[in-house]
């Protein structure tokens, strides 16, 4: 028996104009992979999740998250993905225990469930001082500790991460890093965007890089180094063709000092 891929993408193209921002991604997911999505600033990374997760239905091509189409089934997909965004919004009058009620409830969680386990989780990630305070007045890790809890609280099957390390101090980044890999252990499938490329490095059991919207690599860490034994930063940065970051450096401290 084959066992269909959790994510597919055929031929994925997508333009907001006239010049396409994704230029034809294939590529297929299985369970319990960690995939590290990773590209310059501009590549498409934020663009292919908003896709997947059916955000940006207008697209050419095909999207499959679970087996179902991204275009024709995406309530039934958004019941078994979770998704944290890069830079979103979260609602600052409410505490994290209001917001995490409110999405919770939007899954249909039990009340009680939900407050029992915010309550945890919250106090896993040295919150719970915090638990009923405003969230106008978080820092920028409080704040991505909310939205991490908010896009599993539902315990998905798959998990969608923008940038999940924004803003975390380095205790945090090591108990979300120590997450991911579990979650993966008990099958759950990760495909996650960051420009933390140790991390990357790390924790992703696949690497795929695309530039300019169009995959350049994928593979195993081991498979990438195969070709070119470098670290993942010089890799990423020979693909990617921006290898010479000391020199623009020394050109930008000249403009700023002429
Ligand atoms: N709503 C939009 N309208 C028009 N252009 C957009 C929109 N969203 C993204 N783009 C453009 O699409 C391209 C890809 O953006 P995207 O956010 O997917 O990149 P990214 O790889 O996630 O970048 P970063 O690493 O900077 O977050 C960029 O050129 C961006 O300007």
């Amino acid at each position: 028996m084959t066992i269909a891929p959790i994510i597919e993408l055929r031929n994925l193209v997508k333009s907001y104009g006239e010049a396409p921002v994704l230029n034809g991604i294939n590529l297929s997911v299985d369970a319990g992979q960690v995939v590290g999505y990773i590209g310059p600033n501009g590549a498409g990374k934020s663009t292919t999740l908003k896709i997947l997760i059916g955000m940006l239905p207008d697209f050419a091509g095909e999207a499959t998250v679970l087996g179902m189409d991204v275009r024709t089934a995406a309530l039934d997909i958004k019941r078994r993905i979770g998704y944290v965004p890069e830079n979103a919004a979260l609602y600052d009058s409410l505490t994290p225990m209001e917001y995490l009620q409110f999405v919770g409830q939007l899954y249909e969680l039990d009340p009680g469930h939900i407050e029992r386990k915010t309550l945890d989780l919250l106090r896993l990630f040295q919150l719970s001082d915090n638990a009923h305070a405003r969230m106008t007045t978080f820092s920028k890790g409080m704040r991505q500790k909310v939205l991490l809890i908010s896009g599993m609280l539902h315990n998905p099957d798959v998990i969608f991460l923008d940038e999940p390390l924004s803003g975390l101090d380095a205790n945090a980044v090591v108990l979300v890093k120590e997450i991911i890999r579990q979650l993966a252990n008990t099958g759950k499938t990760i495909f996650y965007s960051s420009h933390i490329m140790d991390v990357v490095e790390k924790i992703s059991d696949r690497i795929i890089i695309i530039n300019k919207g169009q995959i350049i690599a994928d593979g195993t860490f081991a498979e990438l180094q195969h070709q070119r034994p470098e670290s993942l930063e010089q890799l990423f940065a020979q693909m990617t063709g921006s290898d010479s970051q000391t020199d623009v450096a020394g050109e930008f401290i000249n403009t700023l000092t002429n």
